[in-house]
């Protein structure tokens, strides 16, 4: 057995409190295997001066949007996604999606995510490059009916099916699928109805983007006379271990029906602030007992992939959202980050205990920002920001070495998308 011992520093137990200890890891299984004092590793991370937090866990991205960053800005959803960012991924190839994963999983581990939930094209590629670079990710193809012909649909949701059947367990057990149909308006009825049965078949769980906008709500009343999620509820989409995006703009009986079914919420508040969608009920759903992650959807609309800015934005917005500032406090926020997003996308990680996979970022403290240090919890959800994070493990494997990236060549993957950005839009806009 090779062991990866993490010394020096503060662990956030689960319990969110913070104890004094080292944390060893059995590299060859990738779990956790004791925390406590002085425990020696064939190889050492030194975490003196850091917080030791499980890995952050991204419960809803497009990775590869990263190379639209700055792209298209200040438009509500269905613009920006109809006038800007649908023409360019018309232009997509699998050379385009393996440069902008790079980039965005390079982001990951750079602020301490190790695992995340992605809804996009190209999946094999998108694979390949989280096993390279270390990661572990729920994977699926999005699946879009609107503006489509039937035959390319039924290809559409079969490429669906096929990725969440053969990439399943792919990098050993680190990349597990998900069927994942864009959203309940736009893919129609009758393929949900035809295609999330056999998603059951495979046994893996349903991913959506439901209730963003107000826009999206309205449409499904008008034509089937029910809310969104009895209407998700209806096409078997609404089911243990099922997990929605956004989640902004549901009602009592919804959210009753979400903590009902165990199905998950994953709260991206960046992208609901800039894209104008709304302010979801996250303390309300978190009270019915709801399981509530946290997303930064893509770089497109948000724009970065770090999640310490998302747990500060879920803090801010969440007690807007209630008009009470003890709302959505850094304790939840804390788990959002943590292992509510873990479970939400149906992760053992997200917590640092015996037994529990070797994920896990250290966090520098040792700056103005962060100095005194009262409570550190209150300083992850507050204060902290990604340049702080000194190391990323998962799997027991180290992914960043004091903020030097060993599994991707930072400055061929920044050439690489800087390349590839410049080619897609130019083909979009020629
Ligand atoms: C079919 S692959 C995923 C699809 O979703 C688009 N997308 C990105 N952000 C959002 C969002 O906030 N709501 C809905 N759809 C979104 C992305 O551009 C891809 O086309
Ligand atoms: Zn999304």
């Amino acid at each position: 057995m090779t062991t990866l011992s993490v010394a020096g520093g503060q662990v956030l137990e689960p319990d969110l409190t913070v104890t004094r200890a080292d944390v060893l890891i059995d590299q060859d299984s990738g779990e956790i295997l004791e925390i406590g004092p002085d425990l020696a590793g064939d190889e050492t991370l030194d975490a003196t001066g850091g917080l030791v937090t499980p890995g952050f866990v991204n419960g809803h991205t497009h990775v590869a949007m990263s190379l639209l960053r700055g792209y298209a800005d200040d438009k509500p959803l269905d613009a920006w996604l109809q006038e800007d960012i649908w023409p360019v991924e018309a232009e997509l190839t699998a050379e385009t999606i393996r440069a902008g994963t790079e980039l965005g999983v390079l982001e990951f581990i750079k602020s301490g995510t190790t695992s995340f939930a992605d809804m996009y094209f190209f999946v094999p590629t998108i694979a390949d490059v989280v096993e390279e670079a270390g990661l572990r990710a729920r994977l699926g193809h999005g699946v879009i009916s609107v503006g489509k012909d039937e035959a390319t649909v039924h290809e559409d949701a079969r490429e669906g099916l096929q990725v969440a059947k053969e990439l399943d367990g792919m990098a050993d057990g680190r990349i597990r699928t998900a069927f994942m149909p864009h959203s309940l308006t736009t893919v129609d009825g009758q393929y949900l109805e035809e295609y999330v049965p056999k998603a059951r078949d495979l046994g893996v769980p349903i991913h959506y983007h439901a209730n963003e906008t107000r826009d999206e709500v309205t449409p499904i009343v008008d034509e089937h006379g029910v809310r969104p999620l009895v209407y998700a509820a209806e096409k078997g989409m609404l089911e243990a271990g099922d997990f929605i995006a956004h989640g902004v703009h549901v009602d009592e009986s919804e959210i009753g029906l979400l903590a009902a079914a165990e199905t998950s919420v994953i709260h991206c508040p960046a992208s609901n602030m800039k894209l104008a969608s709304g302010m979801a009920p996250v303390q309300r759903l978190r009270d019915a007992g709801v399981t509530v992650g946290l997303g930064t959807d893509g770089a497109a609309s948000n724009n970065d992939l770090s999640m310490l800015d998302e747990a500060r934005d879920a803090a801010m917005l969440g007690k807007l959202a209630a008009e009470d500032a003890s709302a959505v406090d850094a304790e939840a926020v804390v788990e959002l980050l943590t292992s509510a997003s873990a479970n939400a996308i149906g992760f053992e990680t997200g917590r640092l205990e015996p037994g529990a996979p070797g994920d896990l970022a250290v966090i520098d403290l040792e700056a103005p920002h962060l100095t005194p240090a009262h409570d550190l919890v209150s300083h992850l959800t507050y204060a902290a920001a990604a340049s702080d994070v000194r190391h990323t493990v998962c799997d027991g494997r180290v992914l960043m070495r004091d903020r030097e990236v060993l599994t991707l060549d930072e400055d061929a993957v920044l050439e690489r998308a800087g390349e590839a950005a410049e080619a897609l839009v130019t083909r979009a806009e020629s």
